[in-house]
């Protein structure tokens, strides 16, 4: 070790010398050996017990930048320290054998200490008798006794330690009664007594006698032979769950006990060991001879763990049979009745009896739920559909910015189509008004959430049904707040076509244009949607002033046209949900005479009836999914995006990859054999644990499976400005994690052709191709309409190429 103190050190390659850096300097050697020879003077002359080596002196001068004074005083206290802990050592342990003095302070150069040589006789903890003090440390506090109570030695027992004793005294009286054995040793004093020389000198004596290196087959067997002596308690076999009853009929076959070979050993024994793998390397090693052990070796260098406990002071745990309550049971058991309970498993056996007939019974009840079998009708489903008289059908989903009047202009429609009655009507009034909001009543009929109507907001979107002569229509409200947008999405998806709501009183239409009229507007757009019926509500309020309607009309149409509606595709309508005027019917106000377009519900109907992918592949997105009913216990809801399917159809879930059978089928209510591409479905389900059923999951069949993907291309329309970044991907009631992880290319919005290949950032506007990564793998295939979100806002939507 360098006696040099090296401080920053610039390891230039000039500088550093790597042959002459670590030689002192001669100097330097000198002053040393002054110093060294400064405090061995200080030591003699102050004490002179206490001495020490030349390597220690000159250590302790190095740290204190060869300070004598400051060296000798850390020499002393270091000395003194060491005397006490060999004072506190000697008294504790109370050796019994010749304890090695502790050896004299050297000024020789000491050897390097080698722990291997220091522990060379000791291994595994098998301590000689001689080494003991110097090795084994007794623990700072007593063992603790069963369940954390006082041990035994420690004088106090508890009570339940006390039980446990008394059951282990009887039970070994009844041991030595019923097979004439010596009695062993109660548990109390082999557990708690320290280990006894008599025991460690017999145990030596025993492993010196199993020396002899066994076969690794013998391995296992090995392990339960001791010593060849006549059994005592210490000796037995050790029973294990494994070994056979000893046969009576043979009582005359050669003692296992003490048996060396395994020839000497009874048949039904031999047998059981030769069924046995022999143990590791690792495990003979821990417990018992190892196969690598020399005849020379002294065998008390190889322990087991019979031994290790016995030298710490523990009986070895007895095997445990099962034929009698645990230990466990018994303390239990006793603070149970303590306590006024039953016992449990008291009798003998009755703890093992009864796990036994539990683990039987659970075994019985646990039968895999039987699979049902639902019969189909094989019917043509697409031929049944041509044949039907069905009305043409059209879902509708009613967007704009918060508090617009979408539900209460819905309520209104539902009322006057017949689909609510009046005295649902008046209820909903009387409870509105109840709790201050009289004027909500109407928009009670889709907001049926608790939170919804008490705080006045859609929150979640909601489907009803009404029908007129010539269409069956499904209204999906969706909620106007920003903070419920994913939502709308998901309302959004199942559209054939939109109607914006905007609120034409003052200042509100403007507020309304900065908050989600516009960014509704884009979404549907976004999502397929290609005809938009604008209602500009709340006329009332302005009293149905025809500059005000004439003003929402220009700015609507043209932002509308900007985000991709054809002109012919967008009507508007001036109306009141409150009053009814221009939704069901005409308005009568005399300010509204100018009016004379369509009603709302007229314009609703002039709606072209929509194509569906019916021949291809089935999919449907779940909304939601059910449990509950007797009859239908698993049911999900959502509407067939492609194919068709009929009862007792096998279908396939994603990503789950698990598969149902469907019970039965309800379309608009009504109980059907089949639907198609287009409706708005009640599927309930068979063999399907509704673990496997999620809301954004997509439904297939197992011939034509849905991919699951984690990465996907997709051509978007940026609302905001984009660039690689974290975003969710929604897609219906599906929202996922994942970034935008690299931007492809920005597009010309006509051709699609590319612009600018590789852009750093894309403007709110630009149409672009962009690669986006998700955090999971999910069912979407192309062509999908997707929107990115980031933030709490929109910021591109598009389609998955
Ligand atoms: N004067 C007047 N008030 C209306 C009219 N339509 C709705 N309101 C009121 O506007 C408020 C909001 O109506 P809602 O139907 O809850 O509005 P919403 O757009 O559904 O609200 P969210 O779904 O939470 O976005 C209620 O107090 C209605 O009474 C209308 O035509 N005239």
């Amino acid at each position: 070790m360098s006696k040099h103190r090296v401080k920053n050190v610039g390891y230039d390659d000039e500088d550093y010398d790597d042959d002459g850096y670590d030689s002192p300097d001669p100097e330097e050697q000198e002053f040393l050996q002054q110093c060294t020879t400064a405090v061995v003077e200080q030591l003699r002359a102050g004490q002179p017990s206490v001495t020490a080596s030349k390597e220690e002196i000159q250590d302790a001068l190095w740290h204190y930048y060869n300070d004598v004074e400051k060296s000798v005083n850390y020499l002393r206290g270091k000395r003194e320290k060491e005397m006490k802990k060999q004072q506190t050592t000697a008294t504790t342990q109370k050796p019994k054998g010749q304890v090695p003095a502790y050896p004299a302070i050297d000024t020789r150069p000491m050897a390097h200490f080698s722990a291997a040589d220091f522990f060379r006789d000791c291994p595994w903890l098998n301590v000689p008798l001689h080494r003991k003090s110097e090795i084994l440390v007794e623990p700072l506090y007593p063992r603790l006794g069963l369940l954390g109570g006082a041990p035994e030695a420690a004088g106090k027992v508890s009570k339940l330690a006390a039980l446990a004793a008394k059951r282990n005294k009887q039970k070994e009286g009844d041991k030595a009664s019923a097979g004439g054995e010596t009695p062993s040793t109660p548990q109390s004093e082999v557990s708690d007594a320290p280990p006894e020389p008599s025991k460690l000198s017999s145990l030596r004596e025993r492993l010196a006698a199993t020396s002899k290196p066994s076969k690794p087959s013998e391995g296992l067997a090995g392990l339960r032979r001791t010593e060849g002596k006549p059994a005592t308690p210490e000796s037995s076999i050790i029973k294990t769950p494994m070994s056979p009853e000893p046969d009576p009929d043979k009582a005359e076959a050669p003692p296992v006990v003490g048996a060396e070979d395994s020839k000497d050993r009874a048949p039904s024994e031999q047998a059981a060991s030769d069924m046995r793998a022999p143990p590791s390397m690792f495990a003979s090693a821990i417990l018992g001879d190892f196969p690598g052990q020399t005849a020379a070796e002294p065998s008390h260098l190889h322990s087991n763990s019979v031994d290790l406990l016995q030298i710490y002071g523990q009986k070895p745990a007895e095997p445990y049979d099962f034929t009698d309550p645990s230990p466990d049971d018994v303390v239990l058991n006793a603070q149970n009745t303590a306590k006024g309970f039953k016992s449990q498993g008291a009798g003998p056996r009755a703890g093992a009896k009864k796990a036994q007939s539990d683990v039987t019974n659970g075994m019985n009840n646990l039968s895999v739920e039987e699979k049902v079998t639902v019969k189909s009708k094989n019917l043509d489903v697409l031929a049944e559909y041509n044949k039907s008289k069905r009305k043409k059908s059209a879902n509708f989903v009613v967007i704009g910015h918060v508090d617009a009047g979408k539900s209460t202009l819905m309520g209104r429609l539902l009322a006057d189509q017949g689909a609510i009655d009046q005295r649902t009507l008046e209820k909903y009034r009387k409870e509105a008004e109840k709790i201050g909001k009289g004027s909500f009543a109407l928009a009670w009929v889709l907001d049926q959430g608790s939170e919804e109507r008490a705080r006045g907001v859609t929150i979640d979107i909601a489907t009803n049904k009404f029908e007129t002569n010539t269409t069956a229509f499904t209204i999906v409200d969706a909620p106007g707040h920003r903070d419920f947008v994913p939502n709308m999405i998901a309302g959004a998806s199942q559209a054939d076509f939109a109607v914006l709501v905007i609120d034409s009183n003052t200042g509100k239409f403007e507020s309304g244009l900065r908050g989600q009229t516009k960014e509704h507007a884009l979404l549907v757009r976004s999502m397929g949607v290609q005809k938009i019926v604008v209602a500009v509500n709340k006329m009332d309020t302005v009293q149905w002033a025809k500059e005000r309607f004439d003003e929402i009309q220009q700015q609507i149409s043209s932002f509308l046209t900007t985000a991709g509606f054809l002109a012919r595709n967008i009507s508007f309508v001036p109306c009141s949900g409150v009053l009814g005027d221009n939704i069901s019917r005409r308005s009568e106000d005399p300010q509204s005479s100018w009016y004379t377009g369509p009603t709302l519900i007229e314009e609703l109907e002039t709606s072209e009836p929509y194509t569906h992918a019916l021949d291809k592949p089935l999919r449907m997105t779940i909304g939601d999914v059910f449990r509950g009913g007797v009859q239908n216990p698993i049911s999900i809801s959502g509407r067939l995006d492609a194919g068709s399917l009929q009862v007792g159809d096998q279908i396939l879930t994603m990503p789950s990859g698990e598969s149902a059978a469907i019970r039965s089928i309800e379309v608009d209510g009504d109980t059907s054999d089949w639907a198609v591409a287009g409706q708005n479905v009640v599927l309930n389900l068979a063999n399907i644990d509704p673990i496997h059923l999620r809301s954004g999951d997509v439904i297939c069949r197992a011939s034509s499976p849905i991919a699951t993907i984690t990465t996907f291309t997709a051509k978007v329309l940026a609302f905001e400005h984009l660039m690689p970044m974290l975003i969710d991907i929604h897609r219906g009631r599906l929202h996922v994690p994942g970034r935008i992880s690299k931007l492809v290319a920005s597009l010309d919005k006509a051709s699609g052709a590319p612009i600018k290949k590789r852009p750093k950032i894309v403007g709110p506007g630009t149409v672009a191709r962009i690669v986006v990564e998700m955090d999971q793998a999910v069912p979407l295939e192309a062509p999908t309409r997707i929107v990115l979100r980031s933030g709490g806002s929109t910021v591109a939507a598009g389609l998955l190429e």
